[in-house]
């Protein structure tokens, strides 16, 4: 897809200096309706400029301006005449490149500050004085650069923000791009708007145009599997490559005796017969549950689920190159619906930390020979939704909550049987059907039940004794899976759910209400 000053988009480029946040900042300058790329830091200056930016943004990061092998930014990249924003690590770097001192001042500032705001300056005119920001840092600009304002201050950073408006040059110490900055997104769009002069007209259309363009180019006209799951996420990237290259596409189901009641069908139902995709669907039961007899690490489970998922998807691959009774090319592209938190929680962005290996990404075994198709790899959940609205798909499968891939495999605490597949399959599926009686499903972003499957506990039914197994429910509400909040769930829907699972699972005999957020705790349990 064409960008550049003659194109209807302006981009803007993300460099990141090894932010937590650099997917965030990119997903809020798209919000803003202005296209974004990530760009490492190391990247040379021409090669940025090649790329027709009309804007740059420097993201923050983990290292100190002043240690040694720290990563820098050129004085010269100032020189370009491109509109400039330096968040935290990136303000920092700015000051120190353009000759402005940064101190490590022993004035740490971490979560919500006060600031306070000059609003005669282009970032802060039309907001409020008083500001109450994030902030991350343990290094401060002590003297901002000859040439510059100061426009904003906390208590432990007398330069707290500052703009050079003939050069338009513009740099925050907090993070204007995480949620709990109080017009956080406001200042994103002073600075694309304002300070950038960045048109608002890029759109969900641009964003499916562009990904079909690149799915194009990427598969050709080479045959490809879709690993589709019934999920959000799959049926979006299918919908797109379904869309991009036709009957190219193969979609592959794979039942791995892990989901929840009902869903095998349901894939069937819909997904098909909405886009008319062609669909394989693989019984996988005896394979998986014997791959995993006698395994309770959660680590180690996920990996052996990621890997039979490949396995499964390479003898879909030889089958389907077999019925085509042509001469046959061999499948060389596996389409997956993995998101950024998929990558980022399996420590796959710039130096994260490795959380959980999600199946399709850290869970992937080494000898993989698919090139991997993942049309939606830099977005969140939320818009991976407008996307398939943007394709027409219907509501209920747009907003069907998530599933996780390795399923109830890691919602039972212990080893996977079928036995307690069976337990945990009656115990969620009265958890939802309650949940949804009550209207609740979208105000829930998920809510795993969860299987304390070598945990027993003592009670009393019927007069006489029992010694069952407690689930624990999980309801949880969030905006993108990154962070979380126990949902509040009225008490008497608890009760119904607790009471029908307690009388109708006969190993059941007790049920809990986990209401712990995301951080400290995941939403899932392995
Ligand atoms: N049973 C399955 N059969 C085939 N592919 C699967 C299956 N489960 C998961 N996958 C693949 O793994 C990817 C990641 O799973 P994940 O659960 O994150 O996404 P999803 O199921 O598409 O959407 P959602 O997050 O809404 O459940 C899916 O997009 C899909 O490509
Ligand atoms: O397809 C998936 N494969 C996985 O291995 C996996 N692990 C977690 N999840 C889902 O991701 C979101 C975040 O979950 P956590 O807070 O537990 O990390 C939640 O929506 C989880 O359901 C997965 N999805
Ligand atoms: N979040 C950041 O970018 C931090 C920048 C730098 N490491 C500091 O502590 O000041
Ligand atoms: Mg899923």
């Amino acid at each position: 897809m064409s960008v550049g000053a003659d194109s209807t988009f302006d981009t803007v480029l993300v460099v990141d200096f090894g932010a937590q946040y650099a997917q965030l900042i990119a997903r809020r300058v798209r919000e803003c309706h202005v296209h974004s790329e990530i760009v490492p830091s190391t990247m040379p200056v021409e090669e940025m400029l090649a790329k027709k930016p009309k804007a740059i943004i420097l993201s923050g990061g983990p290292s100190s301006v002043y240690a040694d092998g720290a990563p820098a930014v050129g004085a010269e990249l100032f020189e370009t005449g491109v509109p400039t924003f330096g968040i935290c690590y990136g303000f920092q770097a700015m000051t120190r490149a353009l000759g402005g001192v940064v101190d490590k001042t022993d004035l740490s500032e971490f979560g919500r500050t006060e600031l306070t705001a000059d609003i005669d300056s282009v970032l802060f005119e039309g907001l409020p004085e008083g500001l109450s920001v994030w902030m991350s840092h343990g290094d401060s600009v002590a003297q901002a650069p000859a040439g510059f304002k100061s426009t904003a201050s906390t208590a432990g950073a007398p330069v707290a923000a500052f703009e050079d408006t003939e050069r338009r040059l513009f740099g925050v110490q907090f993070h204007p791009e995480v949620m709990h900055t109080e017009h956080g997104q406001d200042l994103m769009r002073r600075f694309l708007y304002e300070g950038a002069g960045c048109r608002p007209t890029w759109t969900m259309v641009n964003i499916v145009e562009e990904q079909l363009e690149r799915i194009r180019e990427q598969i050709g006209d080479k045959r490809v599997i879709c690993a589709l799951s019934g999920g959000v996420d799959s049926a979006v990237a299918g919908a797109l490559v379904q869309r991009a290259v036709g009957d190219q596409l193969t979609c592959v189901f794979v039942d791995h005796g892990l989901l929840r009641k009902g869903e095998a069908d349901q894939v069937e139902k819909d997904f098909v017969a909405i886009t008319g995709a062609k669909l394989k669907v693989v019984d996988a039961e005896e394979r998986f549950l014997g791959a995993l007899a006698g395994v309770t690490d959660p680590e180690e489970k996920r990996k052996i689920i990621g890997r039979e998922f490949i396995r499964i998807f390479e003898q879909a691959a030889r089958e389907v190159v077999a019925e085509s009774g042509d001469d046959g090319s061999e499948v060389e592209f596996l389409v997956q619906g993995t998101l950024y938190p998929d990558v980022v929680e399996s420590g796959g962005g710039t130096g994260t930390a490795n959380i959980k290996s999600h199946h399709n990404v850290g869970g992937l075994p080494d000898d993989l020979q698919f090139t991997l198709v993942e049309p939606l790899r830099e977005l969140f959940k939320d818009e991976v939704r407008k996307v398939g609205e943007e394709l027409g798909l219907p509501p209920e499968m747009v907003w069907r909550q998530p599933f996780p891939g390795p399923g109830l495999g890691i919602r039972i605490i212990g080893e996977v049987n079928r036995e307690r597949l069976e337990i945990l399959r009656e115990a969620d599926a009265i958890a939802r059907e309650e949940l949804t009686r009550a209207g609740l499903d979208r105000d829930i972003w998920q809510c795993p039940v969860v299987l304390l499957a070598d945990v027993r506990s003592v009670g009393v039914q019927g007069d006489g004794r029992t010694y069952g197994h407690p689930v624990v429910l999980r309801p949880v509400s969030s905006e993108d899976a990154m962070t979380a909040d126990w949902s509040r769930v009225p008490y008497d829907v608890l009760a119904r759910i607790s009471n029908r699972i307690t009388n109708e699972v006969r190993e059941i005999n007790r049920v809990t209400l986990d209401v712990t957020s995301k951080p400290p705790g995941t939403i899932e349990w392995e």
